[in-house]
């Protein structure tokens, strides 16, 4: 371990964070009784340019009016390089309850991205007298947010979470797909004429969760757009998991269940983790660093491992 001790991440449920347009208060209510553990709020790309202001006013409104209950309640502003983006913050964080929890930023692309939001949000807190501290989550969706990704990481005790958003990220890399998320059809490895698909949303995931494991902030996967798609869905999820993300988006209410299927830790796996812990005492009763599980090695990295499930499982009991 290096001297500097790797920071936990917030220590809250974010299994799945539920999508819903600004623009489209009918659905804020269902959201609220839905399962996901986190609820964004969108002011930015499923909102058309003339809807704006409206989404705005909604969004202020539901902050209100609506029970959220357990849910952290974040709102997705938009981008640093459109009009609306100061508005956002201004409106919601003076008009907006206390209710809100966090700020969405899309598109970031440098820590300084990050810098400019804190400090409005910090201006206005003071101003307002807001009691509630806003945390911030971030999106890496550009070839610069993932060129820039640990600094990214790195910029504001606000930060809380990080995302990657498949859609712009593709756009913005210039990949030869629509496709949002999951597997690539042009995307394979041929050994004696069969394809052998690979993950070409790998890299940037691994990039993410380094950047975040290192500051101590969430790493969450983004949109997964084929929504008719469960299986794609969980086989997405599951790599995610995998690679330590704590949860994904869903952009239709069908995909809450599926990601908090994957992201909650089966109770076998529960069970695996604390008998290898178990397995760990009574090695070191003995005076053992390592001893043999099932018929495998575990020894004393074993331990940081297990812990991690069981952690993740508590956490999400409560
Ligand atoms: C995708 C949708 C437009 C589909 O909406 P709809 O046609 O209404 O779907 P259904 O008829 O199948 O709906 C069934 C019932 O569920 C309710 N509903 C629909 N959507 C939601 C929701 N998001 N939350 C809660 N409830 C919802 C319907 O009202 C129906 O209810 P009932 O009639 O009572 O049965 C829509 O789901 C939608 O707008 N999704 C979110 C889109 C969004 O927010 N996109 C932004 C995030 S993704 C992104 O931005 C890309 C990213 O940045 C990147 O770059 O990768
Ligand atoms: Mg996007």
């Amino acid at each position: 371990m290096s001297f500097r001790v790797q920071p936990a991440a917030p220590a809250r449920p974010n299994r799945c964070q539920l999508f819903g347009p600004g623009s489209r208060p009918a659905i804020f209510e269902k959201m609220a009784q839905s399962a996901a553990d986190v609820i964004n709020l969108d002011l930015e790309d499923s909102v058309a340019p003339d809807d704006k202001a409206q989404a705005r006013r909604n969004i202020i409104a539901a902050s209100h009016d609506i029970d959220w209950n357990t849910k952290y309640l974040s709102v997705r502003i938009n981008g640093l390089d459109t009009p609306y983006w100061y508005r956002d913050v201004v409106e919601l964080l003076e008009e907006g309850s206390e209710r809100i929890d966090q700020i969405m930023i899309p598109k970031v692309g440098c820590a300084a991205d990050v810098y400019a939001v804190d400090a409005l949000v910090t201006a206005i807190e003071a101003a307002k007298g807001r009691k509630k501290r806003i945390s911030l989550e971030v999106i890496i969706e550009s070839a610069a947010g993932i060129a820039h990704v640990e600094e990214i990481a790195a910029s504001s005790p606000r930060l809380q979470a990080m995302s990657l958003g498949a859609a712009d990220f593709a756009a913005s890399m210039g990949m030869a797909t629509t496709g949002i998320g999951g597997t690539q059809e042009n995307y394979y490895m041929l050994r004696e004429g069969a394809k052998y698909w690979s993950d070409p949303w790998h890299w940037a995931q691994a990039a993410i969760v380094a950047a975040c494991r290192t500051h101590g902030i969430l790493p969450v996967d983004g949109p997964f757009g084929d929504f008719s798609d469960d299986e794609g869905f969980r086989a997405q999820a599951l790599r995610s998991a995998t690679l330590g993300m704590v949860g994904k988006w869903a952009i239709h209410p069908k995909q809450v269940a599926l990601s908090n299927e994957v992201f909650t830790p089966s109770e076998a796996a529960v069970t695996e983790a604390r008998e290898i812990l178990a397995a760990m005492e009574k090695a070191k009763a003995e005076g053992a660093g390592a001893t043999v599980y099932k018929g495998r090695l575990v020894d004393i990295a074993s331990i940081r491992q297990a812990e991690v499930i069981v952690r993740q499982s508590e956490m999400i009991k409560g």
